[in-house]
């Protein structure tokens, strides 16, 4: 059984002489614990793709299920609800709040979900240990590198034990090295948790750390493909398939390859 289940998916924005197809016909199915990217030129409708995906949006029609239930047409509490429990999302602009510390924004998904102080600080004490993020909790998001950020954002966004996780070019603000770390902390939670990830990235070296990766034209599926041997020689499947799909892959700050 697919965790994420995409049935002929259509967006489409704007009104009557304004319309734009942002995703036009998608269907596709990620399994429990895959680890998949999804990339393609600029304006092929990637984020709007991740965004009906993760429920952020809705579509304009087609069906989509997230672990078997039909979230299509979900009302919003319910959504509200179903988002909290079982999604993760980490945003390129990390999304923390400044007035909160580090601390405080960690916890802040269990929070708000009403979890007890013990459960909250168990739940804290693990993420602390696997984002070493110990020396960062008193702190606040303004005092703290990009890259301490993001790990805070990524913490949040798996202290709840997502099922699955969305990222939106999450190492899009990060520079090569915590870039590098962030991947390998995604990497860890993927097959030591077993939670599921799709990540939308412009960049061959972040996607090279993908297990499938999905290419998107013009709001469709144009390709995909499979990594089978080392992540090196994925990278360079990912560069060609960049060159072949056209219509800029670009590479950036992360890209200069650590393999
Ligand atoms: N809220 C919106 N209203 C109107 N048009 C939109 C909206 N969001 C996206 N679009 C349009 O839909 C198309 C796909 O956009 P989308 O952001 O999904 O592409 P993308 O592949 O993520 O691009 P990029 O790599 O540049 O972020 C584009 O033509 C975009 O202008």
């Amino acid at each position: 059984m697919p965790l994420i289940d995409v049935q002929d998916v259509h967006k489409v924005y704007g009104h009557r002489a304004n319309l734009v197809t942002a995703v036009a016909g998608v269907s596709l199915q990620v399994l429990q614990g895959e680890f998949v990217g999804i990339m393609g030129p600029s304006g092929a409708g990637k984020t709007t793709l991740l965004n009906l995906m993760s429920t952020i949006d809705r579509p304009t029609s087609g069906q989509i299920f997230l672990n078997q239930k039909n979230v299509t047409y979900m009302k919003n509490a319910a959504l509200a609800k179903f988002r909290r429990e079982q999604l993760g999302f980490i945003f390129q602009d990390f999304n923390l709040l400044a007035a909160l510390t580090v601390r405080e924004n960690l916890v802040l998904p269990l929070t708000l979900a009403g979890y007890s102080v013990v459960a909250i600080n168990q739940a804290l004490q693990k993420i602390v240990g696997i984002l070493g993020l110990n020396s960062l909790l008193n702190r606040y998001p303004d005092d703290i590198s990009p890259g301490q950020k993001q790990r805070v954002a990524c913490g949040r966004a798996i202290i709840t034990q997502p099922h699955l996780l969305f990222a939106d070019e999450p190492t899009g603000s990060l520079d090569s090295k915590a870039a590098t770390e962030l991947l390998r902390y995604l990497t860890i939670i993927n097959a030591k948790a077993g939670t599921t990830v799709v990540m939308v990235t412009h960049d061959a070296f972040t996607a090279s750390y993908c297990r499938r990766i999905l290419f998107i034209k013009d709001g469709q599926l144009f390709a995909e493909i499979v990594r089978q041997g080392s992540r090196q020689s994925f990278f360079q499947q990912v560069i060609d398939m960049q060159a072949t799909i056209g219509g800029g892959g670009r590479t950036n700050g992360a890209s200069a390859p650590g393999f």
